[in-house]
């Protein structure tokens, strides 16, 4: 049986008082890979940030992660973040510490007190993206795709539900952009459910599956051809 880990009925997407997308109805199951594809400005990362309650949804129903979107309270949203994993195009790490500054720092911020308990979290999820070995370097001194190889291990932190990933490889050459991909499929495989928002269709080529598409103020599913 499908579990929904997310489900928009009949939502509407708003940025101030400007509708962004409407008659929204989507639904992501434990475990599922979903793109979300659509033309700059269609509403990819509208779409997301109501997600993670950075826009209030006030049309529709929509319930995330165990949350309901439309009675979100602000002091809830914290524990909303922590049961989510989120990744963005321009990596977001802090950089007057190193990658382990960093996993530590959320960890401390999410509640962990014990350090042993907290190594071993590092390690596993440093582990996950293969970058065991470079814990000990700051942002600035890794290229592009390990940096965000260091951002998918820091979502991965609090063993999230859902994987928000909005443009992860947006920043990235074609070669990285694979590379990151890689991880990405790998955690997939290893249960982690995830939704990518994405323009790069070679990507979607490349690794196919269950895709949802922004254009003219709605989301819609899309089959995608083989051969
Ligand atoms: N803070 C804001 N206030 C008002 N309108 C906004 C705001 N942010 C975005 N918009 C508008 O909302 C629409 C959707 O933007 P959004 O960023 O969600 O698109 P997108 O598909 O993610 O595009 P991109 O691929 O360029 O990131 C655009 O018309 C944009 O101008």
């Amino acid at each position: 049986m499908s579990t929904p880990v997310l489900q928009l009925k009949d939502a509407a997407i708003y940025q101030r008082e400007n509708l962004i997308l409407s008659n929204v109805n989507v639904e992501v199951n434990k475990g599922d890979f979903v793109y979300l594809i659509g033309k700059t400005g269609t509403g990819k990362s509208s779409f997301m940030k109501t997600l993670y309650g950075d826009i209030p949804l006030v049309e529709g129903t929509g319930s995330i992660v165990d949350f309901d979107l439309r009675t979100l309270k602000e002091k809830q949203i914290p524990e909303l973040r922590r049961k989510l994993g989120i990744v963005f195009q321009d990596f977001k790490l802090l950089n007057d510490r190193t990658v382990k500054g960093n996993l530590l720092f959320v960890l401390k911020a999410t509640g962990w007190k014990d350090e042993k308990a907290m190594q071993s979290k590092i390690d596993d999820v440093l582990d996950k993206v293969g970058m065991k070995t470079k814990d000990f370097k700051y942002p600035y001194q890794l290229s592009g795709g390990e940096q965000q190889r260091i951002a998918i291990a820091r979502a991965l932190l609090n063993d999230p539900e859902l994987i928000l990933a909005d443009e992860p490889t947006g920043n990235l050459d074609p070669q990285t952009s694979v590379e990151v991909m890689e991880v990405l499929q790998d955690i997939n495989k290893n249960g982690n459910t995830i939704l990518m928002a994405t323009h790069d269709y070679a990507l979607l080529l490349k690794y196919p599956s269950k895709t949802l598409k922004c254009d003219g103020n709605k989301v819609f599913e899309v089959v995608q051809r083989k051969g």
